[in-house]
């Protein structure tokens, strides 16, 4: 294994594979931290967890256990992914996380940038943008569990770590590699640095010009350039496409309420079953994994089952039943709604939402998922022996999302 990878949600790791299976790595996505050691063929390992919003200490010890598994299968380098919208809370995770990493690698200068240009996701001047907004204005104000209301990255990771976080900006980016090596390398003491990238050259240059650095996080765009640093080394084996994939039922799960995920779940229930999912039943037990598994494999076609609401109504049942109680009833039902329909035959699965996933994925426990074709953007068809999975982050994906990754996941 030549590069490690810690993923903090199950999506964004897929993300992450995607972004190195297309440039040609074997890649596998672990769930959770394994127990015995990876396979010899693989190249880039991502022990992927469900660390976004856990305690930090938790976060922190979950990472370090993935990093030490990683340096035992003999990884040069090390990333840790988390979202290209920076989700966390004002005590982390990403801040602490890098923090524990860094001191672990004795990593004197550690790059810090959530670019996912094709996400539409950019840094400038130390800033994040979805798309033409600034971060706070955009839907991930409104997030169910790590809303987002500080644009200014350099802030938001200062109030979560006691390293001094530096900037380096897009004037000396967009001078390529040569001048991005020698500006971090000018950077006095150890620090965070947090680079402007707001175009996917800017991330091969700042991955061209990380060869040497132990550690480097972002978001997935972070790890465009790294390929080509093993590729030019000459320890890159020769790249083959082993993913296939599976034609039996398809079903698909989404706990998430982002705006992209609104979109897609509307367009998909003007052709297809839909069966939205109200909290209030599942507290009060009228709505249970058994009458939700029932009715997706009665329906033909690819059902959808969904809690996706708008802020309004996620407001108003926070408030009735608490935040993570909410999240919880609708994250488990998901989970056990998922291990049945595949006990029953399911093939292919489709979930939405970085939590939702992450809890789908924990509950069905496959131990590696193999990274194959691209549906969209930041979303790999995965498979994990005869089942075959596309793990949606919230916001990723045109509006038929769901219709296409049915159809790639089935191998067409
Ligand atoms: N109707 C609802 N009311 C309150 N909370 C909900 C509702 N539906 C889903 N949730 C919770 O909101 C959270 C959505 O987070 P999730 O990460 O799954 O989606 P996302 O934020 O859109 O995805 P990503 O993190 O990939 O951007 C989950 O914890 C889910 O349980
Ligand atoms: O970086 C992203 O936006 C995604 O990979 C993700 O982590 C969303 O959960």
């Amino acid at each position: 294994m030549l590069l490690g990878a810690i993923g903090d949600d199950f999506t964004g790791s897929g993300d992450l594979g995607n972004t190195l299976a297309r440039a040609g790595m074997r890649v596998v996505q672990y769930c959770g931290v394994p127990t015995g050691p990876s396979d010899p063929s693989v190249e880039a390992g991502i022990v992927s967890l469900k660390s976004r919003t856990i305690p930090p200490d938790e976060a922190v010890t979950q990472s370090l256990a993935a990093l030490e598994w990683l340096l035992a299968q003999g990884c040069q380098q090390i990333v840790f992914k988390y979202c290209s919208t920076f989700d966390s809370t004002p005590e982390g995770n990403i801040g602490p996380v890098i923090t524990a990493l860094a001191d672990r690698l004795n990593a004197e200068h550690v790059i810090v940038c959530p670019s996912f240009p094709g996400a539409g996701r950019t840094v400038y001047q130390g800033h994040l943008f979805v798309v033409d907004q600034l971060l706070s204005e955009s839907g991930m104000k409104d997030h169910p569990l790590t809303p987002m209301t500080d644009p200014d990255i350099r802030r938001c990771l200062a109030r979560q770590t006691d390293l001094p976080v530096g900037h380096l900006p897009h004037s000396v980016v967009r001078r390529g590699a040569d001048a991005i090596k020698t500006a971090i390398g000018e950077k006095q003491g150890r620090q965070l640095i947090i680079v402007d990238a707001t175009t996917e050259e800017d991330l091969y240059q700042i991955g061209y010009a990380s060869a040497d650095l132990p550690l480097i996080t972002g978001g997935s765009g972070i790890a465009m350039g790294l390929p080509h640093n093993f590729r030019h080394a000459g320890v890159l084996g020769e790249d083959e496409t082993r993913w296939q994939g599976s034609k039996g039922p398809c079903v698909i799960l989404s706990g998430s309420c982002s705006q992209m995920t609104r979109q897609q779940v509307a367009t998909h229930i003007e052709t297809h079953p839909g069966l939205f999912i109200n909290i209030d039943d599942v507290l009060d037990g009228k709505t249970t994994p058994q009458t939700v598994s029932d009715w997706l494999l009665a329906q033909e076609g690819t059902p959808i089952v969904y809690s996706t609401t708008d802020p309004q109504t996620i407001l108003a049942v926070q408030e009735r039943h608490g935040r993570s109680r909410a999240a919880s009833a609708i994250e488990n039902l998901f989970a056990a709604v998922a291990v049945d329909v595949v006990a029953k035959g399911v093939t292919r699965l489709i979930t939405a939402g970085g939590e939702t996933s992450g809890a789908v994925i924990e509950a069905l426990a496959p131990e590696t998922l193999e990274i194959g074709p691209e549906i969209a953007a930041g979303v790999p068809a995965l498979k994990a022996g005869p089942l075959t999975i596309a793990l949606k982050s919230g916001n990723f994906g045109e509006a038929g999302f769901f219709e296409i990754a049915a159809e790639k996941l089935g191998g067409s």
